[in-house]
């Protein structure tokens, strides 16, 4: 056995993985909540968040990898026991530092503990086949059959990208799905300068790059950043690039007045905020009352004045404010198949037609929110996602309907993104960002 060899952290894993699974849990949140409360050691973190992501980023992987190994098919078996079998074919694929004994060892052991003989004996038995005959190929499958084992997504799903973006792309896509995301963080400018922050950062033992994208971004290449007086004390913001252009993009300056329709938990409010030196007033809603907590807890903890929030239906806003803005922002509900990386049981927990309601609400809030632009001012509506139906297609839509309203250059979408128009799709391996969308409109001075 190796140090890094720990029993617990196994068990832990499997726990995560069956309430992920059963429950629809989301797998950053429970990891989270796991290492916030020490419930595993220190150096067994590390290994926690990568069994619990690798094994639900190559589920389809995994289970064909399993199935010649199981007589009557992998239905036949109970979850809990599925999931184990799982989590230790990753080890035995992808994960060198473990030696295969131990993985059996320590996977025979748990299914004693949690189940009979018979189990532990299914278990040992599948796991010392695939170690000694070795690994069924894909050899044998072919067209999207092939790239959805070898790339552990959904047929639909990439049926559905290569519709929109073509093989290369749709490919390159869910390959760049199963790398581990950046950690960045966005500077607060309103408090410091990014050299300031920077030399901060090092200075508590984070390691730094330069974001690819974003002028606010640095990405911590190592280091805890959660735990720095620099997070504690305002300085930084955890969020991904993509998401920090969309501040960027809608132009806030000091004074104005501003409105953040679904802004839970206020990454984007707060990032208007301080690009408006936090002089201004900021309306930050969501329709969930419980997360508007989350927004009032980031902007104290940047030290954030402006923002006022508050719960309420985006599609009804008209009906409890009468005043305009002079920018708008619509970060609205969307499919999240942007951000699968972060999110990796998202491409299993979502059917195509779950998806199908996300259009006609993200039309409706875009609608409402309209109204409420000031003539000459500007609105941005973006999503974490890269499905056409959810993003071209919506302003398309709105703009049909609504001719008061444009598209609007923006210099650094046309210089940086080559995006001419004030409307870009960001793909995940495009810049190592999360997959995003954004479009920046202006309303017609009168
Ligand atoms: C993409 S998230 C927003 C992320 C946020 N802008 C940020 O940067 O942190 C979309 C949000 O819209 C909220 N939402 C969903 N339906 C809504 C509605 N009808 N009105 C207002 N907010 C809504 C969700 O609760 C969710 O918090």
């Amino acid at each position: 056995m190796t140090n890094n060899f720990n029993k617990n952290v196994r068990e832990k894993a499997l726990e995560l993985l069956q309430r992920i699974e059963k429950e629809g849990a989301y797998s950053h949140l429970l990891l989270n909540h796991v290492l916030s409360h020490g419930q595993v050691s220190k150096k067994d973190e590390s290994l926690l968040t990568e069994l619990v992501y690798g094994t639900i980023k190559r589920k389809n992987t995994l289970d064909f990898y399993l199935t010649p190994f199981l007589k009557n098919g992998i239905d036949s078996i109970e979850p809990w026991v599925l999931q184990l079998l799982r989590l230790s074919v990753y080890q035995l694929v992808y994960l060198d530092r473990v030696p295969d004994r131990a993985v059996i060892h320590e996977a025979v052991n748990i299914a004693k503990k949690r189940g009979h003989k018979g189990i532990s004996g299914l278990v040992n038995g599948v796991l010392r086949s695939i170690q000694r005959k070795g690994l069924p190929r894909t050899n044998s499958l072919s067209g999207i059959e092939r790239l959805a084992i070898e790339t552990s997504h959904p047929e639909w799903l990439l049926e559905d990208w290569i519709a929109a973006y073509g093989e290369k792309e749709a490919k390159a896509m869910a390959l760049t799905n199963l790398d581990p995301p950046p950690l960045t963080v966005r500077v607060n400018l309103s408090k410091s300068t990014k050299e300031e922050i920077k030399n901060k950062l090092l200075e508590e033992g984070c390691q730094i790059e330069e974001g690819a994208l974003s002028p606010d971004a640095l990405i911590i290449t190592s280091g805890s950043v959660i735990t720095t007086e620099t997070y504690k004390n305002g300085y930084v913001t955890i969020q991904d690039e993509s998401s920090m252009l969309v501040a960027r993009l809608l132009q806030p300056e000091p004074g104005m007045r501003v409105l953040d329709a679904c802004a839970a938990p206020g990454g984007k409010t707060t990032h208007l905020a301080e690009c408006m030196e936090d002089k201004g007033s900021i309306n930050a809603f969501d329709l969930h009352k419980k997360k508007i907590k989350l927004i009032e807890e980031q902007a104290k903890r940047l030290g954030l004045s402006i923002i006022e929030a508050k719960a309420m239906d985006a599609r009804e806003l008209t009906a409890h404010l009468d005043e305009q803005f002079d920018r708008v922002l619509v970060d609205a509900p969307c499919s999240g198949l942007g951000v699968i990386r972060r999110k990796p049981e998202l491409k299993w927990q979502k059917q195509k037609e779950n998806l199908e309601r996300f259009p006609k609400i993200q039309a409706d809030i875009l609608a409402e929110a309209s109204k409420l632009v000031k003539p000459g001012g500007m609105l941005v509506y973006s999503t974490c996602t890269v499905r056409k139906e959810e993003n071209e297609d919506v302003v398309e839509a709105f703009l049909s309907q609504n001719n008061l309203f444009k598209r609007e250059r923006n210099e650094f979408l046309a210089n940086t993104l080559q995006a001419e128009h004030g409307q870009k799709t960001i793909l995940p391996q495009q810049f190592g960002t999360d997959g995003f969308f954004m479009a920046l409109l202006k309303k017609q001075d009168l």
